[in-house]
């Protein structure tokens, strides 16, 4: 509440019209007819009349009636309130979701006012190969009918090539460029999707900064046995032949980039979990960051 308006409200007809003020404000927001209001409070319909009228030097006891009545703490009824931080009607909303809906609330207030400044465009799935990113991205962008795209399918789009032509032909440098220049597109072209970047996007400080700053993040991470047997399981061995090597290989890229994977927004571990419980997990992590404000129930 405004200082100023404090002060005024101190004097006795002040405070008592600010009182009238608040109950008659407050019984419409519920909806109830003064005759109702009577017979939950059992204050008569005069003497309520006079209250909202700010004519009445109303007693505690019958304040406290009044309050319960109109199922609010009687401080929303009373004038002086420095304390309060929150605003009735907002406090009034809050104070009725339950934990669950309050997790929902926080995410879907961050990111409505981070996407009137035009910061968010979605979601981005990072982590190493055979963590899951391409499984679970699909399965959102269809789930929550935003497009899915694979940054290393765009970026051999881009490029009229596939990667490995990239690399052959420019090296990494060249791979470097497509993938900023993929993710750019995205940014432009897409304002909402689930985009997978590739699983060394994140060692490219510059564009992973981008990613971060523009999307919310999400690793994907496995133990590195699960790594190794779904990329196996894949039927791709290229990175993983020569079985011990490989796998040592595999646990020193993870420990590398531990710390790049950690900045992510939210980590989702699909170790020793069927597909559809971590996309169950990933859908509750991600999904204010895909709906529009008016489709919260989707
Ligand atoms: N709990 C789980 N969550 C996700 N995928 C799982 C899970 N359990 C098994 N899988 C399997 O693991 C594989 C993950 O492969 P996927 O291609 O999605 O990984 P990726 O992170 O996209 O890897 P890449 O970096 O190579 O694109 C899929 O075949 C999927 O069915
Ligand atoms: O994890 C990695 O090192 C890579 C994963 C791919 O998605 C590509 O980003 C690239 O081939 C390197
Ligand atoms: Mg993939």
């Amino acid at each position: 509440m405004h200082p100023a308006n404090d002060q005024n409200e101190s004097n006795g007809p002040d405070y008592m019209a600010t009182i009238g003020d608040r109950v008659r404000a407050i019984r419409a927001r519920r909806g109830m007819a003064r005759k109702e209001l009577s017979s939950q409070s059992d204050i008569s319909e005069r003497y309520l009349a006079q209250i909202e009228g700010g004519k009445a030097n109303i007693s505690i006891m019958l304040l406290q009636r009044l309050a319960a009545a109109m199922g609010v703490p009687v401080q929303d009824i009373l004038p002086q309130q420095e304390q309060q931080v929150l605003p009735p009607p907002l406090r009034d909303l809050l104070e009725r979701l339950s934990p669950a809906q309050l997790d929902e609330a926080y995410p879907l207030l961050v990111r409505h006012f981070d996407m009137n400044k035009g910061q968010h465009c979605g979601v981005a799935l990072i982590g190493l190969r055979g963590g899951g990113k391409s499984r679970l991205g699909q399965m959102l962008g269809e789930r929550l009918n935003v497009p899915y795209i694979r940054l290393n399918g765009l970026i051999e789009q881009l490029a009229g090539m596939d990667i490995g032509e990239i690399m052959a032909l420019g090296g990494q440098p060249a791979y470097r460029r497509f993938e900023r220049e993929a993710l750019e597109y995205v940014i432009e072209r897409h304002p909402l999707s689930v985009v997978e970047a590739g699983g060394s996007l994140v060692s490219e400080s510059e564009t992973f900064q981008r990613l971060l700053n523009r999307f919310h993040t999400v690793w994907i991470k496995a133990s590195p046995e699960e790594h190794m047997q779904r990329v196996i399981d894949q039927g791709d061995t290229r990175p993983m032949q020569g079985h011990t090597h490989a796998m040592d290989d595999l646990k020193r890229i993870l420990v590398e980039r531990d710390a790049d994977y950690r900045r992510a927004d939210a980590v989702l571990d699909t170790s020793h979990r069927s597909v559809e419980d971590s996309f169950a997990e990933l859908l509750s992590l991600t999904r204010p960051y895909l709906t529009s404000p008016t489709a919260v129930n989707q």
